[in-house]
């Protein structure tokens, strides 16, 4: 077992990483809550699958349990969903002594995670991460929220967990894009802070990484840990983890949410971005090349049929704008990047569409 504390004061927490800990999931939960009900908010696909050993441990464990399950998919992180959990909180009879579990990928964590925050002003809640995303990205570091027709994730807040529990064996389930998906954050990692990552992952392909995952979770999970205990609020250097974020964003919001995964979306921005800082001489030279091949070699997407002209209205949405600037992050090289502030009427010089060039 693999346990990384996250320091943030009155709100710090762990993150236990195991194989086989879905069925351990309510003695951990049991460990830091006296409630009597959990309410487990999870998707139509993980349901079937798991939620009977999910229940089966928390009702051993001495949990009253209910379950709220909402379709699958990244089309459903709206505010319907979130006023039909809210309905379904009520129903179980939830108060703020009980406890909510986010059992799912980056979806059910971000949208159920949102609804605990802000259903009776917050109620605890427990991340159970079931995909890669949700493993090494989305479960740490309490942002929720729901994506809006203006764009991703533009009502939420910063509500963290009171734990998250990882349990790797989940992912030999987990369907193939969704792997591919994952790894977009992975390799988003390797390119921010970590070359050893990206070299190990040069190394690997999609069948040889998943004797990796262990390894690859704990990494990323540090990273993010470390990042979210120095800028908890997103202020400064928590930015570093959108890198590749402010294109993919706004291509998943072009295409409408789900077309794209979250991780096709920020594997098309790493790329095109680091194609252009390289082209203005802020990146060293070869570094668009290590990414494009990393990408090519895990079959994530790296050109996108979309303009600049397409992208620029949604890019005007992203929370990293600041009054008459935005900033960018960007790569000094693979395994360091920096902030780089930028005015909004500059913005055309580094964002592109098409292809990495
Ligand atoms: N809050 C954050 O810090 C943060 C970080 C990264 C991504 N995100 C968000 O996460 C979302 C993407 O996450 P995602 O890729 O996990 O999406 P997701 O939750 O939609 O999961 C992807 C698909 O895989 C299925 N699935 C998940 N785990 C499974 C398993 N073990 N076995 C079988 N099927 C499984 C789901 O049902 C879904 O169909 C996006 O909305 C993104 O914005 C948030
Ligand atoms: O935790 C963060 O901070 C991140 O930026 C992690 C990202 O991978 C994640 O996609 C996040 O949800 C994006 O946040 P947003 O503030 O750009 O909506
Ligand atoms: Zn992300």
């Amino acid at each position: 077992m693999k346990q990384i504390h996250v320091e943030l004061g009155n709100d710090s927490y762990e993150i236990y990483i195991e194989n086989g800990l879905l069925d351990r999931a309510g003695n951990y939960i049991r460990s830091l809550t006296k409630a009597e009900t959990v309410a487990i908010i999870t998707d139509s696909t993980l349901e079937p699958l798991y939620g009977k050993r999910l229940e089966r441990s928390l009702q051993q464990a001495g949990f009253r349990t209910g379950c709220i399950v909402i379709p699958a998919g990244e089309a459903y992180k709206n505010a319907n969903q979130l006023l039909d959990i809210y309905q379904k909180l009520s129903d179980l009879g939830i108060t703020r002594s009980d406890m909510i579990i986010t059992f799912g990928g980056g979806v059910v964590g971000d949208l159920g995670g949102f609804a605990a925050a802000t259903f009776l002003r917050g109620v605890p809640f427990v991340q159970i991460a079931t995909s890669i995303i949700a493993q090494v990205d989305s479960s740490v570091g309490g942002k929720v929220a729901i994506d809006l027709p203006s764009g991703k994730n533009q009502a939420g807040a910063f509500y963290q967990p009171k734990a998250v529990l990882i349990d790797p064996d989940l992912l030999q389930t987990l369907p193939e894009r969704f792997v591919r998906d994952g790894l977009g954050e992975v390799i988003k990692y390797g390119c921010i802070r970590d070359a050893g990552l990206f070299s190990l992952m040069e190394t690997l392909d999609e069948h040889s990484i998943t004797s990796h995952w262990d390894e690859i979770i704990e990494t990323c999970c540090r990273i993010k840990a470390d990042v979210v205990e120095h800028d908890v609020y997103d202020m400064g250097e928590r930015m570093i983890l959108n890198f590749g974020h402010t294109i993919g964003h706004a291509i998943e919001r072009l295409y409408g949410f789900g077309h794209y995964t979250h991780g096709e979306g920020v594997a098309i921005g790493m790329a095109l971005l680091t194609a252009r800082t390289e082209a203005l001489g802020l990146t060293e030279a070869g570094t668009a090349r290590r990414l494009v091949d990393i990408l090519k070699r895990y079959h994530l997407p790296y050109t996108v049929d979309a303009s600049a002209d397409d992208l620029l209205p949604y890019i005007g949405h992203d929370k990293k704008k600041r009054g008459s600037h935005m900033t960018l992050i960007i790569l000094n090289r693979i395994g360091s990047c920096r902030l780089l502030p930028v005015e909004l009427a500059d913005l055309s010089t580094y964002i592109t569409g098409g292809t990495p060039s």
